[in-house]
């Protein structure tokens, strides 16, 4: 494995061009593309059946694309075999060898590729002392923590030395408080090693928390690829904003007007703070407001008259759902600014005009 290299020296480590695939008359990709750099975290973020587990077959060598071209280290991969692709991957089912101790588990890629004995041993007990399996190593699988047994799938990938690992929703099976410790496992594998890492998830708290770079799919395709804040900050149409942030982000429909710095809703005129060029006057959008974006009014400033219809209480903040003319909006407050609200009292809110992001209501893209 190779030290991490810095981001303007970074070769590009897998490219996918215009991949297509389809399983008998189910189009699973269609003009698929994206490209990670060598040593990113990079996150395939999307419902389930959107095609992630179709894309690190694809990269894997597991199947072959209908169209398209497939890319590893600047080599065509396209129709290429499985082995020498310094690939690996972590299937969404870890199945590991149940009557094999975790030694032999991690041994076993070793074995199938005829490694000599003493550089298996060295191997295993690296890899097993950088997952923290050095005390397991007698164990069978079946009395091992979920987590464990996790670290010994990934132990088997990793044993190999692959420059791309390929993960496949690898911590759905764990519950909470394990998922929460294998991200910050990965995370620090990854630093260490400057790994390669494409991590296929529908979880938006995993993609934002692990993603450096993520690809956000639909349909088999990329709607949008970026950093975490890029895809939060900026989100390319309706289907991106909606999927990023949580509490998602408050819609609200209306009509352009005036010189492109208004619209009109049924909550009234929102102006911002910056003119919109692309769009004609009467066009229909949709407007959309993070709930952080939205605070109560203060003292005799205006805002939009609004009643509370729920208080969802969350530790340090307090989620509030607010109806105001037939429009439900969230806000989040700090719990300080929350507390002696009630349900059913009337409060005024105020939308940050220099955080609206407004979509044409005829196809979901972002007026820019
Ligand atoms: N071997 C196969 N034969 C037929 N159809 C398949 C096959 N593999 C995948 N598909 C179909 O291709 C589409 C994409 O599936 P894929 O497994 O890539 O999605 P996914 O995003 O990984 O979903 P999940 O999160 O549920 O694993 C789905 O409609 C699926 O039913």
């Amino acid at each position: 494995m190779q030290a991490m290299a810095s981001p303007d020296t970074r070769s590009i480590a897998l490219s996918l061009k215009n991949v297509s695939k389809t399983y008998g008359r189910v189009g699973a990709l269609h003009n698929l593309s994206f490209s990670v750099a060598e040593g990113r975290f990079f996150v395939l973020f999307g419902p389930s059946s959107v095609g992630k587990t179709t894309t690190l077959r694809l990269i894997a060598g597991l199947v072959a694309p209908d169209r398209g071209r497939v890319e590893i280290f600047g080599r065509d991969w396209t129709n290429g075999t499985i082995a020498g692709r310094d690939v690996s991957m972590v299937f969404q089912s870890f199945a590991l060898y149940p009557h094999l101790s975790v030694y032999k588990n991690l041994a076993y890629p070793l074995c199938e590729a005829r490694v000599g004995r003493e550089e298996i041993d060295s191997r295993v007990r690296e890899t097993a002392a950088m997952l923290r399996l050095d005390t397991k190593l007698d164990r069978k699988p079946g009395t091992l923590s979920g987590g464990e047994q996790q670290r010994v799938a990934l132990g088997r990938s990793l044993i190999r030395r692959p420059r791309i690992l390929l993960l496949d929703e690898p911590l759905t099976n764990l519950d909470a408080k394990l998922r929460h410790e294998m991200r910050a496992e990965l995370k620090r594998l990854h630093r260490q090693f400057g790994l390669t890492i494409v991590y296929a998830t529908p979880d938006e708290l995993e993609a934002l928390s692990m993603g450096e770079e993520i690809a956000v799919l639909r349909h088999g395709g990329v709607v949008q690829t970026g950093t975490p804040d890029e895809l939060y900050e900026t989100p390319r149409d309706l289907y991106v904003a909606g999927k990023i942030g949580s509490p998602p982000m408050n819609m609200i429909k209306g009509m352009l007007a005036g010189d492109g710095t208004v619209i009109e809703s049924a909550i009234g005129p929102l102006p911002f703070a910056r003119r919109l060029n692309t769009a004609e006057p009467g066009e229909a959008a949709v407007v959309g407001i993070r709930p952080s974006d939205i605070r109560l009014a203060t003292g005799a400033e205006s805002g939009v008259t609004a009643s509370i219809a729920m208080l969802e209480p969350l530790g340090d903040i307090t989620v509030i759902s607010m109806e105001a003319c037939g429009e439900t909006l969230r806000l989040v407050l700090p719990e300080a600014a929350a507390s002696g609200l009630e349900r059913g009292q009337q409060a005024s809110i105020v939308l940050d005009p220099s955080k609206l992001h407004v979509f044409r209501a005829s196809n979901g893209q972002a007026i820019t």
